[in-house]
């Protein structure tokens, strides 16, 4: 027992109860509904659940030994290790981790995503173990602390998140001690709220055991602040100045929330260089960021669930004890994130989206709709309820072959967890919309105009312009939408080995410039030859490729006005003997006219202002219009032509039949009467 551990577990009885990590392993059956310390990826135990992993590893208990596990938020590389293999069979909330995020999304874990809010009490309702057979509601629950009193008080680290719940509806206990850290004394208020069934007995859980663990948590470094980020942070700046100057806030604002991520990060760490000074933070989790923030003197105090520090942050953290102890208050989260603190302190929230559509609705979690990425955490509490809820995100993010290949600011949100009722501030590195008592319809050119990047500018305007079209049509203008379009911006399909071609068709005007952007999976050589080519209905070619993997951008003018089709052929090669289910995922994007020129380059070359430019691909978008109803007109002509055309040859037949019938009559009545005369009748 090393001497540190003897100092920090300062109730003596449990000092009998140590053991080494793996000797924990026996008490652990599969199918056992277990609890986690930690929030935002610190505080979690980290040697017990590091000894199950390797128990299930060495005696290939992969899918056999497997939990129902709850954490107040993320956890440590330790979950995203269980989750690999396939000991999370049941998790919930907020989940960080590529891990852990491919068990969700390939069907290995049932995550269910509540609010931090709600998550504690809800477990202690019972809500989440209502299918468990006996009465306990966690079987176990690891906790790491950095200390024990000695009335047997747990003196927590760095996240609280829903430790005191958790505890208080465990059957036992096995505390992880962190000897590496400090001792966190006196920097928490833990604090648990009474539920509505206050006649109910909180349990007392018995400790199992007490394991010695001697590491910090690992947090990734953040990606340093860059001009996008900085931007950000600059207009929320300029917009937090003039609600000061406006009297809607005081000199130094509101609490502060912010999210996690990078984005969020980099904002705080803007922030930190303004004017405002004595500013306080109520959020749950801090970042590195805020420690500039405490140094230069911008932050008071603020009170998280989470410290959430890299090695470096906690380093500084721990050199600078008496100063930012002093400054800082960890609750749980059901303090932390409760909507009636929120916003009764007029909070001021600040969270990154996945996705923000054009009127507002926000996607946190799901990219494309369906793929898990974090969950929503504790974003939807302070949305909901803050003062002002702000949203922050790049206006574009990369692809692998793209620097600006996905749009942040899209026509319909793929999935939808903040929504239009609660966003006031929607800010990009492009600018900032103000979408306060703003009508839908307002907040999509508002958004548009200020947050969307330029490459996807005019897709939107045109969008929305369509929408509206077809909108008042059915007189359901409130929030235009056209569903079948609302969710493409790109078309990805799979062309599967040895089917027949596939094509996309697209209509095009004669002249008009069309820029086609292919990227395919795969690689040449990997036993699959995809061929495509791009031909009009009238015959023209504009290109061929034989044996693509990768991308390539092809860009012609159109010969005629003439339907043209993106054809594609996966053939299966006769070296390759995994043949079965391979196929080649295409990611297709035409553009065409105003839309398909590179309006970055022509603003470089012509050195060109933003209004120019403006006007410049306006006139642009007017001549195509007017092109395209000169083609209409023309076309009306042709039809006309046509129309008179037949017009005048089923006259002309109808008197060549007139004609005919009255000969006709005549050479009938003629031989008639020969006939007639010729029998002496008449
Ligand atoms: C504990 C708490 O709850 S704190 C309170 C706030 N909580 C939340 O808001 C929870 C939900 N939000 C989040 O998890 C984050 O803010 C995020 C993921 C949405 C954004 O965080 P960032 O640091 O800006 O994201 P980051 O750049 O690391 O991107 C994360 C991944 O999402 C992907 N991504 C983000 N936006 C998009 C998009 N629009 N389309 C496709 N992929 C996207 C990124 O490409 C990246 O993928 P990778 O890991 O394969 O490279």
């Amino acid at each position: 027992m090393s001497a540190i551990l003897k100092e920090r577990v300062r109730y003596l009885p449990l000092l009998s109860k140590l053991r080494k990590p793996e000797e924990c392993v026996e008490f652990f059956k599969n199918g056992q509904y277990i609890g986690w310390s930690g929030f935002a990826g610190v505080g979690a135990p980290k040697k017990v659940p590091e000894a199950l992993s390797k128990h299930v590893e060495d005696n290939k208990l992969q899918g056999k030994l497997a939990f129902n596990l709850f954490v107040g938020a993320s956890a440590g590389p330790e979950e995203s290790k269980w989750a690999e293999n396939g000991m999370i069979l049941r998790r919930s909330p907020h989940q960080v981790g590529r891990g852990i995020a491919n068990s969700i999304n390939t069907g290995g874990t049932h995550f269910f995503d509540k609010h931090l809010s709600m998550f504690a009490q809800d477990l202690t309702y019972g809500y989440y173990t209502r299918f468990k057979k006996d009465n306990d509601l966690l079987d176990y629950s690891i906790i790491e602390v950095t200390a024990i009193t000695e009335n047997g008080g747990l003196i927590l680290g760095p996240g609280v998140g829903a430790v005191p719940e958790i505890v208080s509806v465990s059957d036992k206990l096995i505390l992880e001690v962190n000897t590496k850290n400090p001792s966190f004394e006196g920097l928490h208020d833990i604090d648990m709220p009474i539920n509505p069934h206050s006649d109910q007995l909180i349990l007392i859980a018995e400790v199992a055991a007490i394991v010695e663990c001697d590491r910090s948590d690992a947090i990734p470094p953040n990606t340093p602040s860059d001009a996008m980020s900085q931007a950000i942070g600059n207009h929320l700046i300029e917009f937090f100045e003039q609600e000061v100057k406006a009297g809607r806030m005081p000199s130094n604002l509101h609490p502060l929330q912010s999210g996690i991520g990078n984005i969020a990060n980099a904002v705080i760490d803007g922030l930190s260089s303004s004017s405002f000074k004595d500013l306080k933070v109520w959020t749950e989790v801090l970042q590195d960021s805020f420690l500039d923030f405490f140094e230069k003197g911008t932050l008071d105090y603020a009170t998280a669930s989470a410290i959430r520090l890299t090695e470096n942050g906690f380093k500084r953290f721990f050199d600078n004890w008496d100063l930012f102890s002093k400054k800082l208050c960890l609750r749980s989260q059901v303090v932390s994130n409760s909507p009636e603190i929120i916003r009764r302190l007029g909070v001021i929230a600040m969270n990154t989206p996945v996705e923000v559509d054009i009127y507002a609705h926000a996607n946190s979690t799901n990219v494309n709709g369906s793929k898990m990425l974090h969950g929503i955490g504790g974003s939807g509490d302070f949305l909901r309820n803050a003062k002002l809820s702000i949203m922050h995100t790049p206006s574009a993010r990369k692809t692998k072959t793209d620097p600006t290949g996905i749009s942040c600011i899209v026509p319909f949100a793929s999935h939808i967890d903040q929504t239009e009722h609660d966003l006031d501030i929607l800010v990009t590195e492009q600018g900032l919309a103000d979408l306060r008592g703003l009508s839908p319809r307002e907040r999509s050119v508002e958004i548009i105009k200020n947050c969307a990047h330029p490459d996807y500018k005019d897709q939107l305007l045109d969008y929305v312009r369509r929408a509206e079209l077809q909108a008042a049509k059915t007189k359901s203008l409130h929030e235009p939408h056209i569903l079948a379009d609302a969710l493409i911006t790109a078309l990805r399909f799979e062309v599967p080995a040895g089917s027949s071609k596939k094509c996309i068709r697209d209509f095009i005007s004669e002249g008009q410039l069309v820029v086609v952007n292919i990227e395919s999976s795969g690689q040449v050589g990997d036993g699959q030859q995809l061929n495509f080519n791009i031909v009009d209905s009238v015959g023209n070619e504009y290109r061929r490729k034989k044996d693509f993997a990768g991308s390539t951008r092809v860009a012609f003018t159109a010969h005629a006005s003439a339907a043209f089709d993106v054809c594609f052929q996966n053939l299966l090669l006769r070296s390759n003997n995994r043949a079965k289910n391979q196929f080649r995922e295409i990611e297709l994007d035409i553009e065409a006219g105003s839309a398909a020129r590179d309006w970055n380059a022509i603003q470089a070359a012509e050195k060109l202002k933003p209004v120019e430019l403006e006007l410049r691909r306006i006139e642009e978008l007017t001549d195509e219009i007017v092109d395209e109803l000169n083609y209409l007109k023309v076309r009306e002509e042709r039809l006309r032509n046509t129309n008179e055309s037949t017009n005048s040859r089923v006259k002309n037949f109808s008197f060549l039949i007139i004609i005919s019938l009255i000969s006709l009559g005549i050479w009938q009545v003629q031989y008639l009467r020969a006939y007639f005369r010729s029998k002496h009748i008449i």
